[in-house]
């Protein structure tokens, strides 16, 4: 189901959260990147349908979300997990998918349990889908997650930082998960983790103060800090030019990793960018550039 937004703009009173937005999702796993506060929060929740558009048109699957029959249409065939969903501790999570299945409307009580229990054994928890989830971990509580929002097998399925929190082997498993479900629909994830995006999509945009700085292959975004990343090993003091992305430590020094589009040393090696790097020289590039009307 592919989406396609046009000069979208949204705002909460006098904080212009969306300025113009233009992007096209053409169907797969598709990441949204974007530091805190860049409006990826609000273009989920606009696609969801809980926040209605401000000015500009977004269209899903041929659907115009500014009239209510197309954000019902649209409803209908999208699957929300949001940054802070609320689960019920004292249920399990049988209990938890089996009633938002009756709230999405899933009154065939035969039909509504075969999917629920599909359903828990997708996300691995069929051995512990009678446990009350206040004992679950981060992870296992975004797996009851991912499963409440793929009820009724919906074609979009929009994840708002569903890795966030999440220690390293449940986070791999997590987005593991989310990638296998793209196969057959439209997976829009959002997340300031770049490592998910790097090993889970083809295609991404980036998102800098409301707006969308990048948009095309993961590939092209690493691209983006070739002959601007560089090593530096020095047992003084860190580099000052760039921006420095890591630093290891060692017994002789330590090698600093830095995004610069200028050397940042005069001995600095330059290396292959990973897509953290390509990243943070995008961000550096649109920081230091004049700002557009
Ligand atoms: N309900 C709201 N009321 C007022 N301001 C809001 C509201 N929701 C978002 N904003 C503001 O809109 C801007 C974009 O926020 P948004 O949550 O969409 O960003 P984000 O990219 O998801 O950030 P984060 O990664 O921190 O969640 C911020 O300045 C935020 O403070």
């Amino acid at each position: 189901m592919d989406i396609q937004i046009t000069g979208l703009c949204r705002s909460f009173g006098r904080v212009a959260a969306l300025r113009g937005v233009d992007l096209t999702v053409p169907g797969g796993m598709f990441g949204l990147l974007g530091g805190n506060g860049a409006g990826k929060t609000t273009l989920m929740r606009v696609l969801a349908g809980v926040l209605a558009p401000g000015a500009g048109r977004v269209s899903v699957g041929g659907h115009d979300l500014a009239s209510r029959a197309g954000r019902l249409a649209v409803q209908r065939r999208l699957g929300y997990l949001p940054q802070d969903l609320g689960l019920y501790p004292d249920l399990s999570p049988r209990e938890f998918l089996d009633y938002v299945a009756l709230l999405k409307g899933l009154d065939d009580t035969a039909a509504r349990r075969r999917q629920v229990g599909e359903l828990l054994d997708m996300v691995g928890l069929t051995e512990v889908a009678g446990r009350r989830i206040k004992g679950f971990s981060g992870g296992m509580r975004r797996r009851v997650g991912i499963a409440q929002a793929l009820l009724g097998d919906p074609a979009l399925l929009v994840v708002d930082e569903p890795t966030a929190g999440l220690d390293p082997e449940e986070r791999v498993r997590f987005r593991t998960l989310l990638a296998g479900l793209a196969g057959r629909r439209t997976v829009l994830l959002s997340t300031h983790i770049v490592e998910d995006v790097a090993q889970t999509c083809h295609d991404a945009a980036v998102l800098a103060a409301g707006r969308v700085v990048y948009t095309g292959s993961v590939a092209e975004l690493v691209r983006t800090g070739e002959g601007a990343t560089w090593e530096v090993r020095t047992a003084g003091a860190p580099p000052t030019v760039g921006v420095v992305v890591s630093a290891v430590s060692r017994a002789d020094g330590t090698v600093y990793r830095v995004v610069s589009e200028v050397p940042p040393a005069p001995d600095a090696t330059p290396v292959a960018p990973s897509l953290e790097d390509g990243y943070v020289a995008l961000m550096q590039r649109h920081t230091s550039a004049p700002p557009s009307a």
